[in-house]
């Protein structure tokens, strides 16, 4: 469907060529002052065109409230939106009306309905990924009224991965650089490989950290909506995802349970704290007050900027060209993305949880 959560949720609308990208937000609590700027400026963190490391469409990406604010706070009523494409070369993709891309959407789409908006990719573009940074950004600014913050960073770009956790990093350093990779000299070896492989007219993976700090104990369903399954399937619905861990991930399943234990501690302040992490902060489904982390891991994008073989809409063997702008690396630009369906999965648990008390 197009529809995201249970108590936040988010409708989005529109396709990458088409007249814009849009959302509805059902769902956001009433009376809290937002900071339109503030959404602006994430939206700019994805926005195409932003650096020499990504797609150079050239889009502003301007976001234009349509209902559910007034005098710049929240109403409790739909907040719908709209951003508009100015810069989308349809031409670029008239040697796909009939062919399919290999590893892009083209394919199943045409098989699924039948009929596809070719240009661009239409509806699977990431383009789509604007209106979810919109109600990540307001999801956010509710969260931080609780105390709670998200932030992410480029950890890994093909074989050059970030040697530091995300303890040990400065969450402010992230937009210091265009990879958005909070340590310089490894975020420096990752432009580096991403203007190579961009020369090469290849495209290269790489991988996104998550951190959510400041979340209460208590949050997440115990059986089917386990806090840490929702963040994996809201993580698997960003475009060109392939693998999501929380906690220690795929490297616990080489440890011992005797390492491997969070044992817990009373703090100074009586709070119930773990001395170590591998839980990721979530156990049974549910927050226990810890730093959350996690990883997702983005392919290579599909559209390469040289000939490769594939098939038309009769199966006959063809060859398609390397044309449009496209990523070389779709990780400087996913970090946005990456927190804002974060946010908007820890706000929806946020007020699930709070619809368990009456006072
Ligand atoms: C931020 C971002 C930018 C992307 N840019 C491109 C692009 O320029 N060209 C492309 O072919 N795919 C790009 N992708 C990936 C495609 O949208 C994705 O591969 C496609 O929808 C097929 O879905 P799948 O890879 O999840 O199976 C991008 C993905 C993200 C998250
Ligand atoms: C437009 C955006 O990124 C696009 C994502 C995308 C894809 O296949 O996902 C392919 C390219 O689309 P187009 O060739 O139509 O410009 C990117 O530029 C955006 O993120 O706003």
């Amino acid at each position: 469907m197009n529809t995201y959560g249970t108590l936040f949720r988010l409708t989005t609308f529109g396709e990458s060529h088409g007249p814009g990208i849009g959302g509805v937000i059902d769902g956001c609590p009433p009376n809290i002052e937002l900071d339109q700027e503030e959404i602006q400026r994430e939206l700019n963190r994805r926005r195409p065109g932003q650096s020499k490391i990504v797609t150079q469409r050239k889009e502003s990406d301007c976001v234009e409230f349509l209902s559910g604010i007034f005098e710049g706070k929240t109403t409790g009523t739909p907040i719908a939106f709209f951003i508009r494409n100015h810069d989308a070369k349809s031409k670029d993709y008239g040697h796909l009306a009939h062919a399919f891309r290999p590893s892009h959407a083209d394919y199943t789409y045409a098989v699924k309905y039948g009929i596809r908006d070719y240009r661009g990719g239409g509806r699977s573009s990431a383009r789509e990924t604007a209106a979810r940074v919109v109600a990540g950004a307001i999801a956010k600014q509710v969260l931080r009224r609780e105390g709670i913050r998200i932030w992410a960073y480029v950890s890994q770009v093909g074989e050059i991965a970030l040697q530091k956790a995300w303890h040990e990093l400065n969450p402010e350093a992230v937009e210091s650089n265009e990879v958005r990779c909070p340590d310089a000299p490894t975020a420096e070896a990752m432009i580096a490989l991403i203007r190579q492989v961009r020369k090469e007219g290849d495209t290269i993976g790489g991988v996104v950290s998550g951190v959510i700090e400041g979340v209460p104990p208590g949050l997440g369903e115990p059986v089917f909506d386990k806090l840490h399954a929702e963040l994996a399937k809201a993580m698997m619905s960003i475009n060109a995802v392939k693998g999501f861990e929380y906690g220690s991930g795929f490297e616990g399943a080489k440890m011992r349970g005797s390492q491997h234990n969070d044992l817990f501690y009373t703090d100074e302040t009586g709070r119930i704290r773990t001395r170590t992490n591998y839980s990721g902060g979530i156990q049974g489904g549910i927050s226990n007050g810890e730093t959350i982390y996690f990883r997702v891991a983005f392919k290579p994008v599909a559209t390469l900027m040289r000939s490769q073989e594939s098939i038309n809409e009769q199966g006959e063997k063809i060859t398609i060209e390397g044309k449009g702008r496209h990523d070389p690396c779709v990780v400087p630009r996913a970090v946005p993305i990456v927190e804002s369906m974060a946010a908007i999965v820890i706000l929806d648990f946020l007020l699930r949880h709070r619809a368990y008390a009456l006072d």
